[in-house]
C-alpha cells in the first residue's frame, strides 16, 4: 500500500509586484508532493523562492493561480480565517528569524503554540518539548534572556506544539553554531519520525542536506527559474 500524500501542489504560480513595476515571477512548479512522515530538504540559490514556497504551503501567502493541497483542505479555497484555522491545527513553521514574542518566557512561547490549535494549555507537553530542546532550566527565560541558538529551540518547541501533520522549517541552524547545528537537526527529525510529522526544511548547509533522504533542488522543480536562467544565458 502507498504512503498517504500529505502535501500536494499542482501547477502553482508566484509573481510579486516590482517596485519598478510590472511584476516578477518567483515560482511555476507544475507538481511537488510529501507523503505523509515523509522527511525532505530543500536547496537552492538565494532569492530563487524557497521561503515564498514555504510561506505558500502556510497559507501565509496565496498564489497567482494552481493548487496546494495539505490533508483533505484545498488552501486555495480558504479564507484568510480558514487559513488561519488550517495554520493552528495542521501546520508548524520555524522562522528563519524566529518570531519569538519578546514579552513571555520560553515556557510561554511555547504554550502559545499550541493555544489556538486546541483551546486548551497542555502545561505538561509545553514543559516535554523544553526538555526535549535541552531547555527545562529556561522555562522561566525571556527571549531576551536567551542565546541565539537557545531561541532557536525553543522556536521549534513551539512550532512542535499543536503536534502539527506538517512541519516547515526555514533555514533552522542559520543562527546556531556549527556544534548546535547537529542537536536542532537530529531534534527537528527525531521529533518528526517519533510523531509521523511531515517535515520540508530548507537549508544552505550541505552537511545538512547529505543527511536527508530526499533533496530537492528548487531549480529542479520551479520552471520561474529555468525561464529566467534562460533569459540571461
Ligand atoms: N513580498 C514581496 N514583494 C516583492 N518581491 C518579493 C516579496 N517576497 C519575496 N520577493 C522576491 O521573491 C524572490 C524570492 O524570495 P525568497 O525569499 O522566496 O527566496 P529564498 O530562496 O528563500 O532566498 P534566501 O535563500 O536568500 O532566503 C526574491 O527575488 C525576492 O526579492
Amino acid at each position: 500500500m502507498s504512503t498517504p500524500a500529505l502535501l500536494n501542489i499542482r501547477a502553482v504560480k508566484k509573481s510579486f509586484a516590482q517596485p519598478g513595476g510590472g511584476r516578477l515571477p518567483v515560482l511555476d512548479v507544475p507538481q511537488f508532493d510529501i507523503a505523509a512522515g515523509e522527511q525532505a530538504v530543500l536547496i537552492g540559490r538565494s532569492g530563487g523562492g524557497k521561503t515564498t514556497l514555504l510561506h505558500l504551503i502556510a497559507g501565509l501567502t496565496t498564489p497567482d493561480e494552481g493548487s496546494i493541497r495539505v490533508g483533505d483542505i484545498e488552501l486555495t479555497e480558504l479564507s484568510e480565517a480558514g487559513r488561519d484555522r488550517y495554520r493552528a491545527s495542521m501546520l508548524g513553521y520555524v522562522f528563519q528569524t524566529f518570531n519569538l514574542l519578546s514579552g513571555f518566557t520560553a515556557l510561554e512561547n511555547v504554550r502559545l503554540g499550541m493555544s489556538f490549535a486546541s483551546g486548551r494549555h497542555d502545561l505538561a507537553r509545553a514543559h516535554e518539548l523544553l526538555d526535549r530542546v535541552g531547555l527545562a532550566d529556561r522555562a522561566d527565560y525571556r527571549p531576551s534572556q536567551l542565546s541565539v541558538g537557545q531561541q532557536q529551540r525553543v522556536a521549534i518547541a513551539r512550532a512542535l506544539s499543536s503536534k502539527p501533520r506538517l512541519l516547515l522549517a526555514d533555514e533552522p541552524t542559520a543562527n546556531v553554531d556549527p556544534a548546535s547545528q547537529q542537536q536542532v537537526i537530529d531534534l527537528i527529525r527525531e521529533t518528526c519520525r517519533d510523531e509521523q510529522i511531515g517535515l520540508l526544511l530548507v537549508t544552505h548547509t550541505m552537511d545538512v542536506a547529505d543527511q536527508f533522504d530526499r533533496v530537492e533542488n528548487l531549480a529542479d522543480i520551479n520552471l520561474a527559474f529555468k525561464a529566467a536562467a534562460g533569459a540571461t544565458h
